[in-house]
């Protein structure tokens, strides 16, 4: 078993670098914490959205190139996962130098979920904690989750739990939700016909800024694909609007805990009424019926 301690970062490619970067600067709140690459070779943006050094990047590529960075608990060594992945028959491979400065780390290993998805498992690195400021008024409290495409949820989630350390904390259907720590949930696993990230999870303070934020949204044309709402499974209140190259990104607040050893995943049915206690539909693809 893998043990996994937090995501780091969602890093994807894009054909509009400066669009990407403009729309998380100004509608995400995110702070641009430096540059690496050229013009000629492509560049890479790194987001900050927490005291972390950063926590979302855009990099000049495909927009279906989707990555997801994971470090391990302190004490897990890096070889250690490479051979637990490699006698399990998942493919690694292990960062040049060159790609470990691209993505700011000592080490790294890359290798793909049962769909498809990279990952990239990170060795421990101390970050000093540096003060954020949201670049819009907007009280982001940092990026907290990631849903994935899976084309076999039941699948992946043996996975994710058997071979990393994810653990179920409810099910929509066949789609779990899964913690790694506390919080209800920093995976979950959507049924798709292909792999990538469907959508990307920043936390805000309160109601206030959820709403505040629908608001600000509209104004500004963006277009919210779900809520504001709030979810039975995990309590958080949401709102999920649209992004650069078709990437979903939610707002919530009041994602609950888990902390007892003894919680037992509960299963809900997959329709509206599991997704949004308030009443609100999804205009998502994944989250259709
Ligand atoms: C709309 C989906 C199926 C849903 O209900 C997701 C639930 C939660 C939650 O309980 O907080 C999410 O945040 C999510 O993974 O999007
Ligand atoms: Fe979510």
């Amino acid at each position: 078993m893998i043990d996994l301690h937090d995501i780091r970062y969602v890093r994807l490619g894009t054909r509009d670098l400066d669009g990407a970067v403009r729309y998380a600067h100004d509608i995400l709140g995110l702070a641009e914490g430096g540059r690496s690459g050229n013009a000629k070779n492509g560049q890479t943006v790194y987001l900050r959205s927490d005291t972390r050094d950063h926590t979302l990047v855009y990099h000049d590529g495909d927009p279906r190139d989707h990555t997801v960075g994971f470090d391990l608990r302190e004490g897990v060594a890096l070889d250690a996962a490479a051979a637990e992945l490699e006698r399990l028959g998942h493919p690694v491979h292990r960062g040049s130098d060159a790609e470990c400065a691209q993505r700011r780390v000592d080490a790294f290993i890359q290798f793909r979920d049962p769909s498809g998805n990279r990952i990239e498992l990170l060795a421990p690195t101390p970050q000093a904690g540096r003060p954020f400021a949201p670049t819009r008024p907007v009280a982001n409290t940092g990026f907290s989750h990631v849903g994935l495409r899976s084309t076999d949820p039941v699948r992946d989630e043996a996975f994710w739990t058997g071979v990393l350390s994810a653990k179920v904390s409810d099910r929509i259907g066949a789609a779990p939700l899964l913690r790694i720590d506390a919080v209800h949930h920093k995976i979950a696993l959507f049924p798709s016909a292909f792999a990538g990230v469907q959508h990307i999870n920043h936390q805000v303070a309160s109601i206030d800024d959820i709403m505040q934020s629908w608001y600000f949204l509209q104004e500004r044309g963006v277009r919210t694909v779900f809520g504001p709402g709030r979810h039975p499974t995990s309590g958080a209140m949401f709102l999920y609007f649209e992004g650069p190259d078709g990437m979903v990104y939610e707002y919530s607040s009041g994602v609950s805990q888990i902390t007892d050893p003894a919680h037992r995943p509960r299963q809900f049915p997959f329709e509206p009424a599991s997704f949004c206690m308030w009443g609100a539909r999804p205009d998502i693809p994944e989250f259709r019926r």
